[in-house]
């Protein structure tokens, strides 16, 4: 099923649901689990240094740096795992992408705070395609003060399923997964396009 969902000020969520067989949804979960090199990144988030709460990794074509909250990630090869789901979420969303980031939600209590995917290296208005394994989670967007009349949006993102935010979302909308009691373990995909490094 795809579920269409356009946003004050010209952002789009596509959301595939399901999108991958849930047997390969859930093979593909311990196959990252077992064999992703996970971290738990250090970061600087206004002057003060600490853990995200989440385990991540980057992966992506050569040159894919990423910088973010005082990090400087150097992408790992992609796996034989990611470089085939890599060419089926550019079927899909009709995008290329290079590069992708992985988040690892151990349980409930590993979160992601509210952010926009808004990096300088993605340019303007990307496209951010995520692939979601793994229990539900609920996935919330807020308006920035520019849209300060509208509500906020909440998805719960399945296991299998596959999200594409387009437009204008970077920009007038923020994201963030909050901590959900009794969540199981998730992996979330962010297929991205690095435009410059
Ligand atoms: O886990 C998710 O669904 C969101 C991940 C995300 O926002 C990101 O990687 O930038
Ligand atoms: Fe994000």
């Amino acid at each position: 099923m795809v579920r269409v969902e356009q946003l004050a000020g010209g952002g789009l969520l596509t959301l595939h649901d399901p999108w991958l067989p849930s047997a390969e949804a859930e093979a593909l979960l311990s196959t990252l689990q077992d064999t992703v090199v996970w971290k738990q990144e250090k970061i600087r988030l206004f002057g003060r240094e600490h853990f995200q709460p989440r385990l991540s990794a980057w992966m992506g074509d050569p040159g894919t740096i990423y910088r973010y909250s005082g990090l400087t990630l150097q992408p790992a090869p992609w796996t034989p795992a990611l470089a085939g789901l890599r060419e089926r979420v550019e079927a899909t969303s009709g995008v290329p992408f290079n590069s992708v980031l992985l988040n690892y939600y151990r349980s409930g209590d590993d979160a992601m705070g509210f952010h926009a995917d808004a990096e300088p290296e993605l340019g303007q208005n990307p496209v951010i395609a995520s692939v979601s394994l793994g229990g539900h989670r609920r996935f919330v967007l807020k308006p920035t003060r520019d849209l300060p009349d509208e509500a906020p949006v909440t998805l719960s993102l399945g296991g299998g399923s596959l999200l594409v935010m387009s437009g204008t979302t970077q920009h007038f909308w923020r994201h963030g997964v909050p901590r959900q009691a009794g969540a199981g373990p998730r992996i979330n995909l962010t297929f991205r396009r690095i435009v410059a490094s």
